[in-house]
């Protein structure tokens, strides 16, 4: 057994999903999933398995930041999952993005955290796995909501260092990357590592530059068509 998740392997799905936040995992699986089974307290990373459709799906906590997710994932892989499909909130990089609106991750640059240097002159983006992301998109589609499909970059930084960081953030902005987030990274690097299938959705829940923050209500609608639209891509390709 694990250290940070104390499961078997038989209590956990071949498919994951991956929010930051315990209440999330709780939330979602209490809300769309049947027949759910609590196999992890343990530090607050819950996670369960139900059944959408008939399918086994695992909800499964990540934390915040790249080393918490980065222990997670490294676990779930002992525990034999395949499929894994982070659910998080993200920070938009442009205006073009509203609160709740949906973002497909193609692939993330890092800030702060050296998960894409493979050795010192060797820098690497893996992307999202393309069946999936494909399908999440025609998903997005299918079910009518605001979505977006590109780059993001994975921050160690929630509050920005200095002003060097939001000078990093606008240039990013500029090459078109549409929002940050924190485990994107890791989860790309650990999943090209183990052939494991990965996939990054996020809901918009800030706007960095001018800092605001979408009410509660509006970050849980943002929730709700994520999961959705998760779901539906897990029944198409899974079911
Ligand atoms: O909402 P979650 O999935 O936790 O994701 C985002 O929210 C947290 C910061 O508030 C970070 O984990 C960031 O990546
Ligand atoms: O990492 C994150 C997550 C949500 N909102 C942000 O501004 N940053």
């Amino acid at each position: 057994m694990p250290i940070h998740i104390e499961a078997e392997e038989s209590e956990v799905a071949d498919i994951v999903l991956l929010p930051g936040n315990p209440q999330r995992a709780k939330y979602m699986a209490e809300n769309f999933l049947e027949d759910v089974e609590l196999y992890n307290e343990y530090r607050e990373m819950y996670g369960y398995t139900g059944k959408f459709n008939g399918i086994d799906v695992s909800i499964q906590t990540t934390g915040m930041g790249v080393p918490s997710i980065s222990i997670i994932l490294e676990e779930l892989k002992m525990l034999g999952a395949e499929t894994l499909i982070r659910v998080g909130t993200c920070g938009a990089l442009t205006q073009d993005l509203d609160p709740a609106d949906l973002i497909i991750a193609q692939s993330a640059a890092t800030s702060g955290t050296t998960m894409n240097q493979l050795e010192e002159d060797l820098i690497i983006a893996p992307p999202a796995d393309f069946e999936l992301i494909h399908n999440l998109y025609q998903s997005a589609l299918n079910l009518d909501m605001p979505v977006h499909v590109g780059e993001i970059v994975t921050s160690d930084y929630f509050y920005g260092k200095d002003d060097n960081y939001t000078e990093q953030l606008k240039k990013l902005s500029e090459r078109g990357v549409l929002a940050a987030e924190m485990e994107t990274a890791a989860l790309y690097n650990i999943a090209a590592k183990y052939g494991l299938r990965a996939a990054t959705v996020l809901t918009v829940s800030d706007h960095i530059f001018d800092q605001t923050r979408a009410d509660k209500e509006k970050i849980q609608e943002g929730v709700d068509r994520m999961t959705d639209m998760v779901l539906d891509t897990v029944t198409t390709v899974f079911g």
